[in-house]
């Protein structure tokens, strides 16, 4: 610490022109990360690393003792000036945010392109902003499903503050989101509101009646039969001899069959729907949230008609949704590129972005966005970039990478541990690795080690792996430590392959 203060003090930084010093992206000098460097009041703050208790803080150096007393550190005299230090809190992200509101979640409502980067070890954000800040897309830093918050240990405040560190380390103000990310009751929405989230995703696929899609007209008939007669006749009145017409003129009909079957299976999820939207209106008051829908996880792809269908009677219930995210046509694996005909997603997708037009022009979001660069052009002409896209796995995967390059034996740890799980993993994620596929570790050399990165089933094997790597306390420290000493390296290949989906996504450079 002394050398860092020794240095802000000897470049007159209480005075100098920060940004000869803030425009050097991922900069370290003297243990300061010179783009954090801000300036309020009488006092200059900037965010630094400790390299031997592999810890990152805040300093605030200032010429008055009480420069900002709620400043939540200790504080000593450097002479005439008064220095006080605080590592990285969640008193401190309460006092950054107030203090730089640009380090405080906000909106995506006006922002055409959004791009979620979940960051499940809350340290990888700094790429993420290191990425896109020179992109026309607007990011989510603070993105976590509760599923993923089970499995890190962390909680959705943590992922808000991770943020809230990582932007005031890059001196970025150009905004982020924060979404608590498949949410699935009351509860859980209420502890993202408290938590800060300015986006709700709610997944909608255990509440609905998704194996219905394969009912037989009987088995529909029968539950249909149950609903009451007067949303019925509604039901009937608005969907039967009734044409949808979408803005490319592209005409759909309901069938006496399909309107049967789309009461039956969307009706409780819808309701649930409209609960949770009251309560962010009740809450934040309308217009204050970002609501997305989800049904992306469910066992057959949402048919267009049953787009319709469902944002029909969102509309009729009065609910405003931002974005919508149905389950396409093939397979949208966790960390490895699409799964399917490409000519028949692209026909499908095309439908399904003419539908978020016709109906309110809100976002298709693209969940499990990690390295699905095969459909990325055609998921941005379709979109024509008004769209949300949802990555997480594929920074989870750069750290192993890092590991598997920098650090042989814990990845060799890793990669033990993810076999050991894997069963009990595939309960959480539906994918179809093969692991006969994958290289017997024992014969593998260090130096190959980082090859199981790039091979598909290896990839998914230490994606869906990541919980019960983090849930060995002895393991997720060494993978701190480890990251944080390699941070270069780690944060400049995220960085680079998340600008890698951007420019896909067809997103210009500012
Ligand atoms: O693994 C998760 O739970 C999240 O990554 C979740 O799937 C998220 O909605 C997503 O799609 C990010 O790729």
């Amino acid at each position: 610490m002394q050398q860092s203060i020794r240095y802000l003090l000897d470049q007159n930084m209480l005075t100098a022109d920060l940004e000869q010093y803030t425009i050097q992206e991922g900069k370290v000098e003297h243990g300061i990360y010179l783009s954090s460097l801000q300036r309020k009041g009488a006092a200059l703050f900037c965010l630094c690393r400790d390299e031997e208790r592999r810890v990152k803080y805040v300093l605030m150096l200032s010429a008055s003792a009480d420069a900002f007393p709620t400043f939540p550190g200790q504080r000593m005299r450097e002479g005439e000036f008064m220095v006080a230090t605080s590592d990285l809190t969640p008193k401190l992200a309460v006092f950054l945010r107030k203090e730089f509101p640009y380090t405080a979640p906000q909106s995506l409502r006006d922002k055409n392109a959004t791009f979620g980067t979940g960051d499940r070890l809350g340290n990888a954000n700094p790429a993420h902003v290191r990425a896109v800040r020179s992109f026309n897309i607007f990011p989510v830093l603070a993105q976590q499903s509760i599923r993923e918050l089970n499995f890190t240990r962390r909680t959705f405040q943590d992922v808000v503050d991770a943020a809230t560190f990582a932007v005031f380390q890059e001196g970025y103000t150009g905004g982020y989101g924060a979404d608590g990310d498949h949410l699935k009751n009351i509860p859980e929405i209420k502890k993202s509101l408290e938590s800060g989230a300015t986006m709700i995703t709610l997944d909608l696929s255990e509440v609905m009646n998704a194996t219905a899609a394969n009912w037989s007209a009987a088995q529909i008939l029968q539950s249909y039969q149950q609903f009451p007669k007067n949303e019925v006749v509604r039901l009937e009145k608005t969907y039967l001899n009734s044409t949808f017409t979408l803005q490319n003129g592209l005409a759909l009909t309901f069938s006496t069959l399909e309107l049967q079957r789309c009461c039956v299976m969307y009706s409780k999820a819808l309701r649930f729907a409209k609960e949770a939207y009251d309560l962010l209106v009740e809450v934040r008051g309308a217009g204050n949230f970002d609501f997305e829908m989800s049904i992306d996880e469910t066992e057959t792809p949402t048919l267009p008609l049953h787009h319709v269908f469902i944002i029909c009677e969102l509309i009729h219930h009065g609910v405003k949704v931002d974005s919508l995210a149905p389950r396409f046509i093939g397979e949208f694996q966790k960390g490895i590129d699409y799964l399917g005909d490409l000519k028949e997603f692209e026909a499908q997708f095309q439908i399904h972005s003419q539908i978020a037009k016709t109906y309110g022009n809100y976002k298709l979001s693209i969940h499990s966005g990690s390295d699905k660069f095969s459909v990325y052009p055609t998921i941005g002409k379709w979109t024509e970039g008004h769209v949300h896209v949802k990555t997480a796995g594929t920074s989870w995967l750069e750290a192993v990478r890092v590991i598997a390059m920098y650090e042989p034996a814990l990845y060799r740890e890793i990669h033990t541990q993810a076999l050991n799980s894997y069963q009990d993993a595939l309960k959480y994620y539906h994918i179809t690795a093969d692991l006969d596929k994958v290289a017997p570790l024992d014969k593998t050399r260090d130096a190959d080690l980082p090859r199981y990165l790039e091979q598909p089933d290896s990839r998914q094997l230490l994606h869906i792996s990541y919980g019960y790597v983090m849930g060995d306390k002895a393991l997720r420290a060494r993978l701190y430590d480890a990251l944080f000493v390699h941070e270069d390296a780690y944060l400049q290949r995220i960085r680079d392959h998340i600008r890698k989906h951007v420019r896909l996504l067809g997103c210009q450079e500012r």
